[in-house]
């Protein structure tokens, strides 16, 4: 992928393949087009006016950009939880669990709603805590619970890929343990993709790493990927290296 906004160029050619069943971490200073990247994974990045790219996106094989795609089927297959929790705040805990479906043109009975409603609570590790106040509304909850909300809202359309940007960067380090515990729970059905600029957090969570930089007055590009471990023990890139032990960024 290469990326525009406006005639300002942001990403060169980036390739990288996120393996289904497991989590990739985009790591690199702030800047480098980790956001962007990600953005374009879902066709968001076409909602800015002055944004372009080129490339290809694909999901097992099919490009989501294929003219003959509707947008709503790569937002369906390809979900985002953002940086500060965004659940719809006047509406209850059940309806922002449901809230996609309407979007997706996806019909439910009752039943069914209310088991969605009960799995997807469940799968983002929140169900205990609200299963008593289903129809309290979403803002109600506290910062990390509302986060784990917007990850119920996301599975309800049953993604294949959940994006996750930067999505502890707003939370204490309790809430930051259970969503990633959740995040682990989830990567057997999901493949998840996480933007962080925590290097513990890449350690913790994530199998496949990616490290971006934009070196003065150039877009950014992919340095290194590959094993998690493997890059924090033995980067190959000296630029690596120093950006793991933290020494710039
Ligand atoms: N809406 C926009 N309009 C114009 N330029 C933008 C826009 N969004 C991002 N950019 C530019 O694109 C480049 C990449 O930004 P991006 O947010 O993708 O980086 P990032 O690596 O995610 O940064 P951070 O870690 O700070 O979130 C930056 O130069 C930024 O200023």
């Amino acid at each position: 992928m290469s990326a525009w906004f406006g005639d300002h160029q942001v990403l060169d050619r980036v390739s990288l393949t996120m393996e289904a069943g497991i989590i990739t971490s985009l790591i690199g200073p702030s800047g480098c087009g980790k956001s962007t990247f990600l953005r374009i994974l879902n066709r968001m990045h076409e909602l800015v006016p002055s944004a372009s790219l080129a490339g290809e996106v694909l999901l097992d094989g099919e490009d989501i950009y294929d003219p003959t795609r509707k947008l709503v089927e790569a937002r369906k297959h390809i979900g985002m939880v953002f940086q500060k929790p965004n659940p719809f705040p006047a509406q209850s805990i059940y309806d922002n669990v449901v809230a996609g479906l309407k979007l997706t043109g996806t019909r439910v009975s009752r039943e069914e709603k209310d088991a969605l409603v009960e799995s997807c609570l469940t799968k983002a590790g929140l169900w205990k805590e609200v299963k008593d106040r289903l129809r309290a509304p979403g803002a109600g909850l506290s910062g990390g619970q509302q986060q784990r909300l917007c990850i119920a809202r996301s599975l309800a359309v049953r993604p294949r890929v959940l994006l996750m940007d930067e999505p502890c960067s707003a939370l204490d380090p309790t809430s930051t343990r259970v969503i990633e515990e959740t995040m682990l729970e989830l990567a057997h059905e999901v493949t998840i993709v996480i933007v962080t600029h925590n290097m513990q957090q890449a350690q913790r969570v994530s199998q496949q790493c990616a490290f971006f930089l934009a070196a003065h007055g150039t877009p950014g590009a992919i340095v290194e990927h590959g094993d998690t471990d493997a890059m924090f023990a033995d980067p190959i890139d000296p630029r690596t290296f120093d950006y793991v032990n933290g020494r710039f960024g």
